[in-house]
């Protein structure tokens, strides 16, 4: 049995996802470069992204699959029916790690009966190792392959394992709002610009604001809506722009852009 030592991770699909896991798992130095494969359908482009990252392309699954101990599956998930099942010879003995939003275990032991799986959805925070990685608590993995696979993940940020019922919106919590972060990042990026921050500024300032005011929560524990409140002078600033967002529906967004997602 592999370990973090000496473990070989290959990636099925090198796109957004599987760079932003790679590149987590080369900054924490839990997986070098030179133990790091993938494949994808275009191959001259793949091997732009493996050769900067010192990794090794692969020019099919099968190759792959034999080079390495633990597969990430990071296709889109309306391919995995038509690429993996190709595949199961070669993944009957590896350890199977997917992150594609909406396959579970059932899903697997459909089309891959019998093989050691694991159903997870990351986000691309994991870039940084300061990722979210939700896991389903329900998997076909072995003990030890369950704390390589644990070792792995915990390299890249906080995992949280859930019951499979809670895999989707656990991943959508996670996986899907960065994408909404961001989309604050910018638009408050804008207000500043439009009273004359430079771009520049005006998103490093907002992305520290965004960062520490996470980070505060995570080290106090606090109740959002406390932190809101420290936060609101009574007839000050903040609270006219608290007042604004309730009349523009803030919250009720959020909550419908989960809606749209989940529903
Ligand atoms: N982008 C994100 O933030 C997140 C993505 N995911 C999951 O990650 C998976 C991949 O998503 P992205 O990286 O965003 O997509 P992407 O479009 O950036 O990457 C997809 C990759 O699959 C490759 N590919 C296409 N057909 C292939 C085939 N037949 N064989 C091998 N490789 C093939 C493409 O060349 C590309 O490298 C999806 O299942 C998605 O649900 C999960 C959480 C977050
Ligand atoms: O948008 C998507 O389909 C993927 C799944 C989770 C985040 N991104």
């Amino acid at each position: 049995m592999p370990t973090t030592d000496d473990v070989k991770v290959g990636f099925i699909g090198f796109g957004n996802m599987a760079s932003a896991m790679a590149d987590g798992w080369i900054a924490s130095g839990v997986v070098p470069g030179n133990r790091l494969y993938a494949c994808a359908n275009r191959y001259e482009a793949l091997c732009e992204r493996t050769e900067s990252r010192g990794m090794h392309a692969c020019a099919s699954g099968e190759e792959l699959v034999r080079a390495v101990d633990v597969v990430v599956v990071a296709i889109k998930p309306y391919l995995i029916e038509d690429v993996l099942p190709e595949l199961a010879g070669a993944l009957a003995n590896k350890t199977i790690i997917s992150v594609a939003a909406g396959w579970d275990s059932k899903g697997y032991e459909h089309i891959l009966p019998g093989t050691h799986h694991i159903s997870t959805v990351p986000n691309t925070p994991v870039a940084i190792c300061e990722g979210v990685i939700a896991c389903e608590r329900k998997t076909t993995l072995s003990g030890e392959e369950a704390l390589l696979v644990h070792e792995l993940l915990g390299a890249l940020g906080t995992v949280v394992e859930v019951d499979s019922h809670l895999l989707s919106i656990a991943g959508t919590i996670g996986g899907c709002s960065p994408a909404f972060i961001a989309m604050v990042i910018e638009a408050l990026g804008d207000a500043a610009v439009k009273y004359g921050i430079p771009r520049a500024t005006a998103y490093e300032m907002v992305s520290q604001m965004v960062a520490g005011t996470a980070k505060l929560q995570l080290a106090t524990g606090q109740h959002p809506g406390a932190m809101k409140d420290a936060v609101c002078s009574p007839g000050g600033t903040t609270i006219k722009g608290v007042a604004a967002l309730e009349a523009a529906g803030m919250r009720s967004a959020f909550i419908k852009a989960i809606d749209a997602i989940e529903g």
